[in-house]
């Protein structure tokens, strides 16, 4: 098998809680993550699982070598990111790139849409100048935003679903080969979250985008992943295909959660429909 983009090995995150008994107050370290392996290769999708506060962005920002581990180690392409320096991080921080929940409300206000999306270019890719505009104009174009329309605008002159889809530029802008997608759609209503989703899906069958999809939505997962990590109180309880693992979930947990949240079945949505549009007047 291909060595994977990006890995990490038995990686802990131990975060140091204040609490108070009484008169006394003490530190205690929790462990938001504990000895977890995960690896992504290219082109692959995983999406990672698991209920509120399970360590499933402590672990998102381990790999995405913003929080160093406390314990065992992020690998970048075989290497340790701990050892990357000059070059060799230069091009693990353009290769893995993050869109959030809000990766859109991130962006400076006071700069045009062309000057964020620009900005990666100068500085990641280091491209002429002349090159510049021509390139922003094409991922605007690929994101589903005319250039000509929303180069120039501010924004708060867009709605959140082409906020985040500036966002989704911006990421792809320095020419990642994984991202690290932290729920980027949760935040936009079932239409453009439908849009934005099929994005990430075409970018990823036309660049070989490899993601780790962060998310609550099973239905994300049925529709785009290819392995799903089921993480529960900071550790790893399930992992497998996507199909074997909805259909015949083995641990506990993840049953009780494909029971919260039932993934639509799509032959049987499709049923539906056909047979609501059969009794549709002619
Ligand atoms: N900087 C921090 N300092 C202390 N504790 C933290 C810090 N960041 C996260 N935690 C704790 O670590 C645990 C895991 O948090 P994390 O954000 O990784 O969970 P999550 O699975 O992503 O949750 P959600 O689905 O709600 O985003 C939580 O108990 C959280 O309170």
């Amino acid at each position: 098998m291909s060595t994977p983009i990006l890995e990490a090995r038995s990686v802990s995150q131990l975060f140091p809680i204040r609490s108070r008994q009484r008169l006394f107050a003490r530190t205690v370290m929790q462990r938001a993550v504990d000895g977890i392996s995960v690896s992504i290769h290219p082109g692959e999708v995983v999406a990672l699982v698991g209920e509120s506060g399970s360590g499933k962005s402590t672990l998102g920002r381990m790999l995405l070598g913003l929080l160093p581990p406390s314990e065992g180690s992020i690998h970048f392409r075989g290497e340790p990111v701990a050892g990357l320096s000059g070059d060799a991080a230069r091009r693990f921080r353009r290769e893995v790139q993050v869109v959030f929940q809000d990766t859109g409300a991130s962006l400076n206000p006071r700069h045009t849409i062309g000057q964020s999306v620009a900005l990666p270019l100068q500085h990641n890719l280091r491209l002429p100048a002349g090159e510049v505009g021509r390139r922003v104009d094409t991922l605007l174009d690929q994101v589903g935003l005319a250039p000509a329309r929303f180069r120039e605008r501010l924004p708060h002159e867009l709605s959140g679903g082409q906020r985040q889809r500036v966002g989704i530029a911006r990421a792809l802008a320095s020419e990642p080969s994984v991202i690290i997608a932290d729920e980027p759609v949760s935040a936009l209503d079932v239409s453009v979250r439908a849009q934005v989703l099929e994005l990430l899906d075409r970018l990823r069958r036309q660049r070989q985008l490899a993601y780790l999809f962060i998310t609550h939505d099973l239905g994300v997962v049925r529709a785009l992943a290819d392995r799903v990590l089921v993480m529960q109180g900071g550790q790893l309880v399930e992992s497998g295909e996507v199909d074997a693992l909805l259909t015949s979930p083995q641990h506990a947990y993840t049953q009780r959660l494909l029971a919260a949240t039932p993934v639509p079945d799509p032959a049987r949505q499709a049923q539906r429909l056909a047979q609501a549009l059969a009794g549709r007047p002619a």
